[in-house]
């Protein structure tokens, strides 16, 4: 069984105002557990409106999606909160972590919000869970850092961490070398081939070539479709 597949899936919007704008059109998608795949395409294509799909941040107006087998396209606002905290591990190219916040307490989070929807981790464990996964991505020591005390690729790494510490079936990342140099990026798409390595699901919206290089498989989008599906190293 395929850990994503989508059917038909088409998100339009705009279409209340007479001007429809088909983000994604009828796109059928399947990506099995343990794969890395990029997802490319020109602006405007909707690579990152079908990372969201894929995400349960955003529903599609038609189609569906089954996630692990269940269909998850018509679920309510809480019941998509609870798939994205148990089984979706996000990561944004800007890092998007909470500046108020240190390295660790950016990693707990996840963990603290999962009291919402299965059973109460104890602060002392979730210490545990977040140095733990520090140490992973390589900030041992960088516990109480907060991000205007961090560079560029340690913020991704700890976005990483955070994004991973739930334990998520799959982690998606949005560009996440966009904001980065090219060597701190490179070391950024080591750390997700080594995560991949491990068995987790990796899927990346990027304009890089550098970046899809390093996936199994390559999407190409264009005007809302998927225009080819092509294992990367194989001549179609
Ligand atoms: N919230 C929205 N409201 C209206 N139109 C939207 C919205 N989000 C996306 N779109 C439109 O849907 C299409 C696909 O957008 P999407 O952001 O998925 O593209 P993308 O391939 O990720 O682009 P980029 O590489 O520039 O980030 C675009 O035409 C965009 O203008």
């Amino acid at each position: 069984m395929a850990l994503i597949k989508l059917k038909n899936i088409t998100k339009v919007y705009g279409a209340e105002k007479d001007l429809p704008t088909y983000a994604l059109d009828s796109v059928d998608l399947e990506i099995q557990e343990g794969e890395m795949v990029a997802i490319m395409g020109p602006s405007g294509s909707g690579k990152s409106t079908l990372l969201n799909i894929i995400g349960c941040l955003d529903k599609p107006t038609e189609g569906e999606y089954f996630l692990n087998g269940d269909e998850v396209s018509q679920l309510n606002r809480n019941q998509l909160a609870k798939v994205r905290n148990m089984q979706i591990g996000f990561v944004f190219q800007h890092f998007a972590l909470l500046a108020d916040h240190t390295a660790q307490e950016n990693i707990e989070l996840p963990l603290i919000y999962r009291g919402q929807f299965s059973t109460k981790i104890s602060r002392d464990d979730r210490e545990v869970m977040a140095v733990e996964m520090l140490k992973q991505v390589g900030l041992k020591d960088h516990n109480y850092k907060r991000p205007s005390e961090l560079s560029g690729g340690e913020q991704q790494r700890v976005a990483i961490a955070r994004a991973l510490v739930g334990e998520p079936n799959m982690l998606l990342a949005d560009e996440p070398t966009g904001a980065l140099d090219q060597k701190t990026g490179e070391g950024i798409m080591e750390l997700l081939v080594n995560i991949n390595k491990q068995g987790k699901t990796v899927i990346i919206v990027t304009h890089d070539p550098k970046v899809a290089a390093h996936c199994s498989r390559t999407i190409r989008m264009e005007d809302g479709k998927i225009i080819s599906y092509d294992d990367n190293g194989k001549i179609e």
